[in-house]
């Protein structure tokens, strides 16, 4: 007969399994790559598509061109228009649809939505409205409790991760023991996740870098070069950590990667589309072409500006980046303008 004390032991190291059976709810670019990288992880997956021609392509050809022309999805990954029939026997769920549509899919989801498994995070933004995280969003809508929400954010531009190019992510989560397990489901030969307990620092790094992302492009989009660029983002993680110390996260966060990590790959890439939609802006184009330029895909900063702005002034926190931005995409001011403007504020020391 063991010891009391050691049987408690035992139980407090036996870790929580590893999700097997994967349902991604969502087939745009990030939901499709990350179902591979959960595939090549050596899960089972299905994937939920919203357009039926979209889920025969996955199951059929294994492709998803729309999103991904060069991806060949691994063999096993299938994927449906029938949210019963994807979360059917799932034992984590991943939730990859763009956030400001987050409540309104997790509402339709709701009557077959397994609550009781890990529900995992991957969108990037803060919803219009309400000023919520996204975790705050599946929080409410679920009724599911904070420690069950993951969190996975980082340098992950989706192209480069479905051509297999080697990138690192965080993966967050309150319950600790719950991000562990998430990181053995989804650890592979080119996608390395690391843990985090800090899902507020992380949400808010995520969506932040994206609203930093479309100033780096307008900058591009105005011509300017590398010093321009390096400034946006480091003044862009001054004002996204200030925002985030106020709100509780851990100030650390904000140097891994998603923050540093996050802002420097989507800041610099052409393949972000933020920072295309930044740069189409920078050179002379509407919010509306822009938009049509995107063809369909979400450059979720454009909205997200406008929330993580109300969100810092309900906090009395300065982010004149996001500011700017919220002015350039939704008021119509001229990015050239906006420049004079963040010359001209009051001068400060660089922590202040
Ligand atoms: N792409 C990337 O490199 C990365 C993206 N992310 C984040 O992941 C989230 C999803 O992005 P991503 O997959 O790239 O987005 P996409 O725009 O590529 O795809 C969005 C997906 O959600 C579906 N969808 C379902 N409901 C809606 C709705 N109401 N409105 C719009 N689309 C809907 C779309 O269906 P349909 O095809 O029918 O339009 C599509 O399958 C975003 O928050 C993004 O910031 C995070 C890391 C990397
Ligand atoms: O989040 C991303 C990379 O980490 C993707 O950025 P974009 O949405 O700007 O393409």
């Amino acid at each position: 007969m063991p010891e009391p004390g050691a049987r408690q032991e035992t139980q407090q190291e036996m870790p929580l399994p590893t999700p097997q059976r994967i349902t991604v709810l969502g087939a745009g670019s990030w939901g499709t790559t990350f179902a591979k990288v959960l595939a090549d992880a050596g899960r089972d997956v299905t994937i939920w598509a919203r357009r039926t021609e979209v889920a025969e392509e996955i199951t059929e050809k294994r492709t998803n061109t729309s999103y991904l022309p060069d991806l060949v999805l691994p063999e096993g990954v299938r994927a449906t228009t029938d949210a019963a029939t994807a979360l059917a026997d799932a034992e984590a769920v991943v939730l990859a649809v763009p956030s400001q549509s987050l409540r309104a899919n997790l509402t339709s989801w709701l009557p077959v939505l397994p609550t009781d498994v890990p529900l995992v995070s991957l969108a990037k933004g803060v919803e219009l409205g309400t000023m919520k995280r996204m975790s705050e969003v599946i929080v409410e809508v679920t009724g599911v409790s904070p420690e069950q929400v993951v969190v996975v954010s980082g340098p992950n531009l989706a192209v480069e991760v479905a051509a297999e190019q080697p990138a690192a992510a965080v993966v967050a989560c309150t319950d600790h023991d719950r991000a562990v397990a998430i990181q053995r489901a989804i650890s592979g030969p080119y996608f390395r996740p690391y843990t985090n307990v800090d899902v507020v620092g992380c949400e808010l790094a995520g969506a932040c870098k994206n609203v930093i992302a479309l100033s780096c492009g307008m900058a591009a989009g105005l011509g300017y070069g590398a010093n321009t660029v390096a400034s946006l983002i480091t003044r862009g993680l001054a004002e996204m950590a200030r925002l985030g110390g106020k709100l509780g996260a851990d100030p650390l966060t904000f140097a891994g990667l998603a923050g540093v990590g996050d802002l420097v790959a989507t800041c610099s890439s052409p393949l972000s589309r933020n920072r295309t939609f930044g740069e189409r802006l920078g050179k002379g184009e509407t919010v509306a072409q822009a938009q049509d330029a995107t063809g369909g895909q979400v450059a979720e900063g454009v909205k997200s500006c406008s929330s993580i702005r109300e969100l810092a002034r309900a906090h009395g926190v300065d982010m004149p980046l996001t500011d700017a931005m919220h002015r350039v995409c939704h008021e119509g001011v001229p990015p050239r303008k906006l420049v004079a403007e963040l010359f001209d504020r009051a001068k400060k020391s660089e922590w202040g």
